[in-house]
């Protein structure tokens, strides 16, 4: 039977990189997504733009909304101080299997929790499930038409804190319009857009900061 595109990005990981090395996986997968198949993954380019912005904020708490093959979840927990958490949300349950592997595979299923169901359903139980009170950082790559409800259903559950992050992925392409229009006019925020390009290709993308004023 035929394999999917995350099971072949899976058997990547699993002939190239080395197990216990985050960094060798995220270079398998952005070989493999340069040279064989693109997929969806934020990518080195953009990767590089998270990775600072994770850096800066040296966050106790991640939330991840989109999980995918786990590329940015790796990215992010490669970066962690020793006891942070990263929770990171899958809808999709074969996108989350092989998720669970890559993240095994890197070596950082001490730092990772990943959920599996939709945001709407998790945000409200974050507080009540994982002890969270307040999120450092939120990594928002899950459908582009969830960016905007799940920000204000955030807000409304009392999630952020002044000073959390949020960093978007892909509001230029495919784009968050609604996104991008709320959080650059609302006083709440403070946004600054990082201009980059689509993963593994030349067309425009960009990753959208924006710090919670409280
Ligand atoms: O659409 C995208 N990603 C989101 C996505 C997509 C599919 C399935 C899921 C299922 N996972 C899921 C769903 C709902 C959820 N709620 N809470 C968690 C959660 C998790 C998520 C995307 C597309 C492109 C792209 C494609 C084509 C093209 F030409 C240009 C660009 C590039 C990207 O970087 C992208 O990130
Ligand atoms: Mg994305």
């Amino acid at each position: 039977t035929q394999s999917t595109r995350p099971q072949r990005l899976l058997g990547a990981v699993q002939k190239n990189a080395t197990r216990g090395q985050p960094h060798s996986v995220l270079k398998a997968i952005d070989q493999f997504c340069t040279h064989t198949e693109w997929a969806m993954n934020v990518g080195d380019e953009k990767g590089c733009i998270l990775d600072s912005v994770v850096s800066e904020v040296n966050p106790a708490t991640v939330l991840e909304l989109g999980t995918y093959c786990g590329y940015s979840t790796v990215r992010i927990a490669s970066l962690l101080p020793p006891h942070a958490k990263l929770i990171t949300l899958e809808f999709n349950p074969d996108f989350a299997a092989i998720a669970r592997q890559v993240i095994a595979w890197a070596g950082l299923e001490d730092k990772v929790q990943l959920v599996e169901g939709a945001s709407g359903d998790w945000i409200p139980k974050m507080k009540e499930q994982f002890g969270i009170t307040t999120f450092d950082f939120v990594f928002l790559d899950h459908w582009k038409d969830r960016y905007l409800p799940d920000t204000k259903l955030m807000e409304e559950c009392g999630l952020l804190r002044k000073g959390t992050v949020l960093l978007a992925d892909n509001v230029i392409c495919p784009g968050t319009p609604d996104y991008l229009e709320y959080i650059r006019n609302s006083p709440r925020y403070k946004s600054q857009y990082f201009k980059s390009h689509l993963e593994y290709t030349k067309v425009e993308d960009g990753l959208e900061k924006s710090v919670f004023q409280g």
